[in-house]
């Protein structure tokens, strides 16, 4: 049938069967209201977000009555915000939003404003304007269009009917660079609200009851998902932060547990150890007594020095001899820092491999060679990246150490050692700018489909199912 096809009428009872696939209700009882001209949904936990010049509402629709545990996101561009009189007398201002109806294969877009006044009956009235044209009405009849089941919210194609909803997003992070910009850019061309929080500003109200996450006077909103871009030198206050999200429920990319592990290069590689991640050998020692002890345990020279804290390779020493080792050991400890000693793999000869995993896949690797005549290839020490294939014991290990830190997004970096991937760190704030540059890849664009698929799924309650129902069976 051709779209311009005058539709054909459908006959309406009282009281019929509805879908509402734009925001993934595919069952739904709606009754007839001639007396109301929009149609109304009765909605919970409305809330709107969004810029001022796309104003979003978000909110979750309950269709089964009676079954509060059953929830199902939505979220909608609001249209208008209108003041309607309930059947009651009583005025209110809702929000207007616009989607699809879709009864009997016939699909048309309506207005619906919604409202959470538990004196509304049903979960939907369906008012004059969204019938004109579409719907004949016999007033003393129901259910003359096909009849669906609730059953479909028990199954697994809610998957595949959750629309794609858009999310509110916090991007937690006090620097305004590259990768922070290409987050927020990804996501509102992906339809999402990407809000930017200062991590160090948020406080919390940390209580049994009301867990909450505050941020300049006011508590944050519920927000989808949060994408933690937590610097090195706040650790700790970050990791604290997102442990709060954490405990409110909310999705976050990477957990406060696996960030503190990944970030602390001592306990990190215990963790990767016991997970049987190839390694340089790594030792450690907190006794000044014990310097020759730990260089010997390494193996021979020329060996890495490098502090616990090190990031963009500004605390890895190379010692060419025992003796220049002993010496960078003692200057270490007179600084009071922490630091580790390990076995140079010289054939990695400047250059280790970034693997970018997100999702428990690697979604890109670049190669970094140093600058000449640096033994570290980072590219903030003056290094050059390339598009590079990794071989699969690479993929493998980069997947594993992501999995061992139980990191959704990981930047694993190792060197190509005669007896196999090396792995040296996990990050669990990957830069973008240079994987995105060197692979010509959307790497924020797979972290977003990342997101979007742990996120929009709705949860779905299985009901307890009696297994002595036959026998009260009514027929
Ligand atoms: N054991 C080693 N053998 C050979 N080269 C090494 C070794 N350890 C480090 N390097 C080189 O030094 C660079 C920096 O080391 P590493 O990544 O451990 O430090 P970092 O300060 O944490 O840097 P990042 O900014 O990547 O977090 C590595 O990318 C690698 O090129
Ligand atoms: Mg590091
Ligand atoms: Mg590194």
């Amino acid at each position: 049938m051709p779209d311009d096809a005058a539709p054909e009428t459908l006959q309406f009872g009282w009281e019929e069967w509805i879908s509402l696939p734009d925001l993934g209700v595919p069952a739904l009882r709606a009754k007839v209201d001639t007396g109301a001209r929009t149609s109304a949904l009765h909605a919970f936990d409305i809330e709107t977000f969004g810029s001022q010049a796309r104003p979003k509402v978000r909110f979750t629709v309950h269709p089964i009555p009676g079954r509060d545990d059953l929830v199902i996101p939505c979220s909608a561009n609001i249209v208008d915000r209108r003041e309607v009189a309930s059947s009651n007398g009583e005025k209110e201002m809702r929000y207007v939003i616009e989607s699809a109806l879709l009864v009997n294969g016939q699909k048309w877009p309506i207005e619906i404003t919604l409202t959470n006044r538990s004196t509304m009956t049903s979960r939907m009235l369906l008012g004059r304007q969204a019938m004109k044209d579409h719907i004949s009405i016999a007033a003393t009849d129901r259910f003359l269009q096909p009849e669906l089941s609730y059953d479909v919210y028990h199954t697994s194609r809610m998957r595949e009917v959750a629309p794609q909803r858009a999310l509110r997003i916090c991007v937690l992070s006090r620097e305004d660079n590259y990768s922070t910009r290409r987050l927020v850019e990804e996501g509102e061309k992906r339809g999402h609200s990407v809000e930017v929080i200062n991590t160090t500003r948020c406080y919390m109200a940390i209580n049994a009851l009301a867990p909450e996450v505050h941020y300049d006077g006011k508590r944050l909103p519920r927000f989808d998902a949060v994408i933690p871009r937590i610097g090195a030198s706040i650790t700790p206050y970050g990791a604290a932060i997102i442990r709060q999200f954490e405990t409110i429920g909310t999705y976050c990319v990477n957990g406060a547990a696996g960030i503190t592990a990944s970030r602390d290069k001592l306990y990190a590689h215990q963790i990767m150890a016991r997970a049987r991640i190839g390694m340089p050998n790594t030792a450690f020692a907190s006794s000044p007594r014990d310097t020759a002890n730990i260089i010997s345990l390494v193996g021979t020279t020329p060996l890495i020095v490098k502090l616990l804290e090190s990031t963009q390779g500004k605390g890895v020493v190379l010692a060419e001899t025992k003796k220049a080792a002993e010496s960078v050991i003692d200057a270490f400890r007179g600084l009071k820092a922490n630091f580790l000693v390990q076995s140079f793999v010289k054939e990695a000869a400047g250059e280790d491999i970034r693997c970018l995993v997100i999702g428990g896949k690697v979604v890109a690797s670049m190669k970094r060679t140093g600058a000449e005549g640096d033994f570290r290839s980072n590219l903030h020490r003056g290094g050059t990246a390339k598009s590079v294939r990794i071989t699969k014991e690479e993929r493998e290990t980069a997947v594993r150490a992501a999995r061992a830190f139980d990191l959704n997004m990981a930047g694993v970096d190792l060197l190509r050692s005669e007896s196999g991937p090396k792995v040296l760190e996990v990050n669990s704030s990957p830069g973008f700018e240079g994987i995105e540059t060197s692979t010509n890849k959307n790497i924020v664009g797979k972290l977003y489909e990342q997101i979007e698929a742990r996120v929009r799924p709705v949860p779905i309650r299985r009901r307890k199912t009696s297994t002595s129902g036959s026998a009260d069976k009514q027929t």
